[in-house]
């Protein structure tokens, strides 16, 4: 099967949209100026047909840089120059997503610009910063021979629609054919996630609000496979008559009013889901809808992620920033991963609980908020709370309602639903279809314990639609990818006591045993940490949250991923 050049970059596009975060009226711009580029990396003809390996891989690195409209200029090619802007001036980086924390990194650093430049200019495709253009990369993934590896690094003028106009002063077919026939799609994709981020409901195709796109105009070639932004895909609830029931009713109880809702279960039970039914099924649903996963946020940023910050509050802050509480006024802020959040943010966090109100760093004004709090964890809160980690004021302001979201081992039942429901899931994301789930496979999936919950089971349909290829699910071996850590995790040495008289045994703290699993997990996906075959996946949490503890454990994520650029060569062993 093979896919041709507008349903490989819809796709990339698809998967930016669940990745970030585009402001507002941007959307038609960013899809002309995107689609260019990608011209720019592939000159040929845009009919050209890709491989299927491109297809079916997700983007897996994300960069998004906004950078002011005044150093835009572009030149009749239509070539974008912005090496000007990070000479001259900081860039206005105003949000990041990665799945490599090394170029996040950059950009959070004083020092970024410089390290920004070495990185780009060894992409492949890049002679110099300055064509370091919006484009999203695809190259050869070298630790899987015959494998692509897409990415993308997005660039998006902040004056949004002015700066388009640049763009169509550009000449010839291309062009037009990227205008009429990619950027509509694109931009209707951008748009629809941006409306699903804050509409309570998917709208139908009747009453899209005015303005926005009919997707109906898209290419055929992949149908639906862009209609689906990150909230389609987290908000279908599956069990609602099965092991969800009590969850729902307990919900029900409590959507009317503004009190603050805890969720407790394990990663990947769906707590994410469950609070987006709450925001929908409470009367802010007309509102935002915001989540901020607390662990993935820099402790330094916390306050000015939060809260927001005036111009000049510190070295950076070149205007006023709203923070989430802020967005989220008249609607839900989910705190996701509360039991990660520094002490000192949770004092601040416990006045706004408390007094409704709070300032801005660097501002004196005070500023009031009506938000519904929905916070959520995985850790054991009152554990922490025991250890000093978690302030038990906190836990009480949070604790009024606590709903426990049970493990998918816990509700079996569930399975057959969730299976079918994920199978023809993954199968419109890759556009292979599959045979149907038989009642062997469901005994499959049921006599695995799933530790990753829900998420696993998503990955391991990812896996074995992957791997049908269009025919029969294989479910023992879209399974035995997950399992291979078990074999040698922990190692004899890693809890052997050491021998008599040499002092105190041996026996690594839950820290270290963690630390080191994290390694072995990156060290198996050769630094690849979203996706299906990524440590994420293999750890059963979060990619977020993998992210965050590699970057409280100290774990660089580029020691990892150079052993994989070493193509050929011996692999570089990270540090240990
Ligand atoms: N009941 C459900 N029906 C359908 N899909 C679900 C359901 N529960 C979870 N999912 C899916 O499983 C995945 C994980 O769910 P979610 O992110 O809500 O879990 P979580 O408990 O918040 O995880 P974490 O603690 O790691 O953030 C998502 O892709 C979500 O769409």
């Amino acid at each position: 099967m093979e896919h041709n050049f507008s349903s490989t970059l819809t796709c990339l596009w698809q998967e930016a949209c669940r990745k970030s975060l585009f402001p507002e009226g941007c959307e038609k711009t960013l899809a002309q100026f995107l689609s260019f580029s990608f011209s720019k990396a592939f000159p040929e003809d845009p009919s050209d047909t890709f491989p299927d390996e491109v297809h079916r891989l997700s983007c897996s690195e994300l960069a998004l840089i906004v950078f002011p409209r005044e150093s835009f200029c572009s030149n009749d090619t239509g070539n974008v120059h912005f090496y000007r802007t990070f000479r001259g001036h900081p860039p206005e980086t105003e949000y990041t997503r990665s799945s490599d924390p090394a170029i996040l990194a950059m950009m959070e650093d004083a020092r970024g610009e410089e390290r920004m430049e070495r990185v780009l200019t060894s992409l492949p495709g890049y002679s110099s910063w300055s064509r370091a253009v919006a484009v999203p990369l695809i190259r050869p993934d070298t630790s899987l021979p015959g494998r692509i590896f897409p990415g993308a690094l997005l660039a998006v003028p902040a004056g949004g629609i002015e700066a388009g106009e640049e763009l169509t002063r550009s000449k010839g077919a291309l062009r037009k054919y990227l205008e009429t026939v990619l950027a509509p799609p694109i931009a209707g994709l951008l748009q629809n996630a941006r409306i699903g981020r804050s509409a309570p409901r998917t709208p139908a195709p009747h009453d899209l609000p005015e303005g926005s796109l009919d997707l109906s105009e898209a290419p055929p070639s992949v149908p639906g496979a862009y209609r689906e932004g990150r909230a389609a895909l987290t908000e279908h609830l599956v069990g609602e008559g099965g092991g969800l029931r009590s969850v729902l009713k307990r919900i029900e109880t409590v959507v009317s009013s503004s009190l603050p809702v805890l969720l407790l279960g394990e990663s990947g039970t769906g707590k994410e889901v469950i609070a987006r039914r709450i925001h929908r099924r409470s009367p802010r649903r007309d509102q935002p809808f915001i989540r901020v996963n607390c662990g993935a946020i820099a402790p330094e940023l916390i306050d000015s992620e939060l809260f927001g910050h005036e111009r000049g509050a510190f070295t950076g802050a070149v205007k006023r920033k709203l923070g989430w509480f802020e967005r989220a006024h008249g609607g839900t802020l989910l705190l996701d991963e509360i039991g990660d959040l520094p002490l000192p943010a949770q004092v601040r966090l416990l006045r706004v609980l408390q007094e409704g109100t709070f300032e801005r760093v660097g501002g004196e004004e005070e500023i009031s908020v009506d938000v519904r709090i929905v916070a959520a964890t995985h850790r054991d809160l009152p554990g922490m709370i025991q250890q000093g980690a978690f302030r038990e004021d906190l836990w009480y302001r949070l604790s009024g309602y606590p709903i426990v979201i049970p493990p998918l081992r816990e509700r079996q039942e569930d399975i057959p639903a969730l299976a079918h429901h994920f199978c023809q899931r993954s199968s419109r994301k890759f556009g292979i279809r599959t045979q149907s789930i038989t009642g062997a496979d469901v005994e499959i999936l049921r006599s695995y314990q799933w530790p990753g919950n829900i998420r696993e089971l998503a990955s391991v349909m990812d896996r074995a639609v992957l791997l049908s290829e269009g025919g029969a699910l294989d479910f023992h071996k879209a399974l035995e990818r997950i399992v291979p850590l078990a074999p040698d995790s922990p190692r004899e040495s890693d809890i052997s006591p050491a021998p008599l008289g040499a002092g105190p045994p041996a026996f690594p703290t839950l820290d270290e045993a963690m630390e080191r699993h994290i390694r072995r997990a990156l060290e198996k996906t050769r630094g690849t940490i979203e996706g299906p075959e990524g440590a994420a996946r293999l750890l059963g949490i979060n990619p977020h949250t993998l992210r965050a503890r590699m970057r409280r454990q100290g774990i660089r994520w580029g020691e990892y991923r150079r052993s994989r650029d070493l193509s050929g060569q011996e692999r570089r062993k990270p540090p240990r």
